[in-house]
């Protein structure tokens, strides 16, 4: 049976460690931005990832992360490995425990390990899981009463029925010492806190998700009768080290918790499914040929830099699965152009319907990176008998090469004037205040808005001076899909 990470990865089979499901982060709380000041019709809300093409992480990037093991760190697992009965045997496993610097302890190759290779077979006895259909939210309140089940750690007063005695009891108490002590993610900030993130796509998000897991800490403590900070403590180990399995359960799974974060996009073409789970085992399997000395990383999903935030408290130097939501809807995109240009467009509305919210991102990377977002201006920006519907919500844009790429251009010059405000309000919020991981999210958040505003100049001289002096030459009628 495959694995697979119920709603961050689509159509691919993998197991996860996750902070979260997609859609619960979803669930969308209206926020007042205080600012005010942002460019009238930026809107910002959730939406999901679109795929894109995406850089692989280099091979300089790869040996940078080289350790070497540091024997006593891994020892410390090997009562652990033979505990919770892992195979291969101590002696003949392909990784060692090795201290990463700025990502804790992680999986390093104690020698060559081929792409594929099993490196950690786990019974699924020594697990802790949850039960998990489509629609079960709230999953990490019902694992996390399950892990402090296991620990023994319910309060006097909670149900006798949830107690359990479990042989891997005591061997789970000592294992779960070496989980970090408080929360990371800022899931668990307060309030003021969450909004100084600044983007206000990200601050919603952060809100609505940060409610949901408040929420879960609250029915944990109530349920497990354990203090607040226990609770927290509990649902945060479980949104930052379970693995989801088919949509069916969610597993806390010793050791396979180790693996560290590698950020891919779908579309990369090393991301490889790690996990399965092979009859009464959890295997985990190399998504990648490694070297000797280097970390062994799975990717957890398709993650955001918010996500990732919001969960596991990080914010990654290089994310080829990150995206800023633009816009909320393309309702909004058609009031910033409108307020922009001042030209209505209103009543192409309901033909515009079919572009999804998914489009209206801004990706990291080149240009290409947010060519949904720029195609949807285009279809905003053109003349009604330019734009075709074919049926099956299809969108097409019928007009000659030359007038596409005149598009094209007012496309990203808008887009850009659009994102240079967004930048200026982030830019100018001050750092004092804020937390240190606020102010590496905004700065972040710069980098991407100011990356896209450098390729949009660059591509739009690019295209003015193209087109003073261009010859003159036939027009052909060409088509740019939208949707
Ligand atoms: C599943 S655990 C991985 C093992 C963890 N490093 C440890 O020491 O126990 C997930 C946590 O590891 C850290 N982490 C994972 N991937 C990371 C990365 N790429 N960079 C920095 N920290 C990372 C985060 O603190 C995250 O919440």
């Amino acid at each position: 049976m495959a694995l697979h990470l119920t709603s961050s990865i689509r159509g691919r089979d993998a197991i996860l460690p996750q902070g979260h499901e997609r859609r619960e982060f979803h669930v969308r709380a209206r926020v007042s931005m205080t600012s005010g000041a942002w460019p009238e019709g930026l809107v910002c809300l959730a939406g999901t990832a679109a795929t894109w093409v995406g850089a692989h992480r280099s091979r300089m990037a790869r040996s940078q992360r080289s350790r070497r093991s540091n024997g006593k760190t891994s020892e410390v697992f090997q009562p652990f490995w033979e505990g919770f009965a892992v195979q291969p045997s101590w002696h003949e496993r392909a990784l060692d425990v090795a201290e990463v610097p700025g990502a804790g302890r992680g999986w390093v190759a104690r020698r060559q390990v081929q792409k594929g290779e099993l490196l950690l077979s786990i019974p699924r006895v020594a697990a802790i899981e949850v039960d998990m259909d489509e629609d079960m939210e709230g999953w990490e309140a019902e694992l996390a009463l399950n892990v402090l089940r296991r620990l023994d750690r319910l309060g006097p007063a909670a149900d006798p029925r949830l107690r359990q005695k479990h042989e891997l009891q005591a061997l789970w108490q000592d294992y779960a010492k070496t989980f970090p002590e408080a929360p990371a993610g800022a899931a668990f900030w307060p309030q003021d806190a969450i909004i100084t993130l600044g983007w206000p796509a990200t601050v919603e998000q952060l809100l609505a998700y940060s409610q949901q897991i408040q929420e879960s800490a609250q029915w944990v403590s109530g349920n497990g009768n354990v203090p607040r900070d226990a609770a927290c403590w509990a649902v945060s180990a479980v949104i930052t080290r379970s693995f989801a399995v088919d949509d069916e359960v969610r597993a806390m799974i010793p050791l396979a918790d180790i693996f560290n974060h590698e950020p891919r996009s779908a579309s990369s073409d090393v991301h490889e499914v790690a996990w399965s789970l092979e009859g009464d085992r959890f295997e985990v399997h190399a998504p990648q040929t490694v070297m000797p000395g280097e970390e062994v990383r799975i990717c957890y999903g398709e993650e955001s830099a918010a996500e990732l935030l919001a969960v596991h408290g990080m914010v990654l130097p290089k994310n080829e699965a990150d995206y800023l939501e633009v816009f909320e809807s393309v309702e909004d995109l058609v009031a910033a152009v409108e307020s922009i240009c001042g030209a209505p467009r209103r009543d192409r509305l309901a033909r515009l319907e079919v572009i999804p919210v998914d489009d209206l991102l801004v990706r990291p990377g080149r240009l290409e990176a947010s060519e949904p977002l720029l195609r949807a201006l285009q279809a905003m920006l053109c003349e009604d008998d330019e734009l075709c519907d074919p049926g099956e919500r299809r969108l097409r844009l019928v007009c000659s090469e030359e007038r596409q790429q005149s598009l094209r251009l007012e496309a990203l010059l808008l887009l850009a004037q659009i994102l240079r405000g967004a930048l200026r309000v982030i830019q100018d919020m001050p750092d004092a205040g804020s937390p240190d991981l606020a102010v590496r999210y905004r700065r972040h958040v710069a980098e991407m808005l100011n990356q896209f505003v450098r390729e949009a100049n660059d591509a739009s001289s690019a295209g003015v001076l193209k087109r003073l002096f261009r010859r003159k030459r036939r027009c052909c009628v060409g088509e740019t899909v939208i949707t």
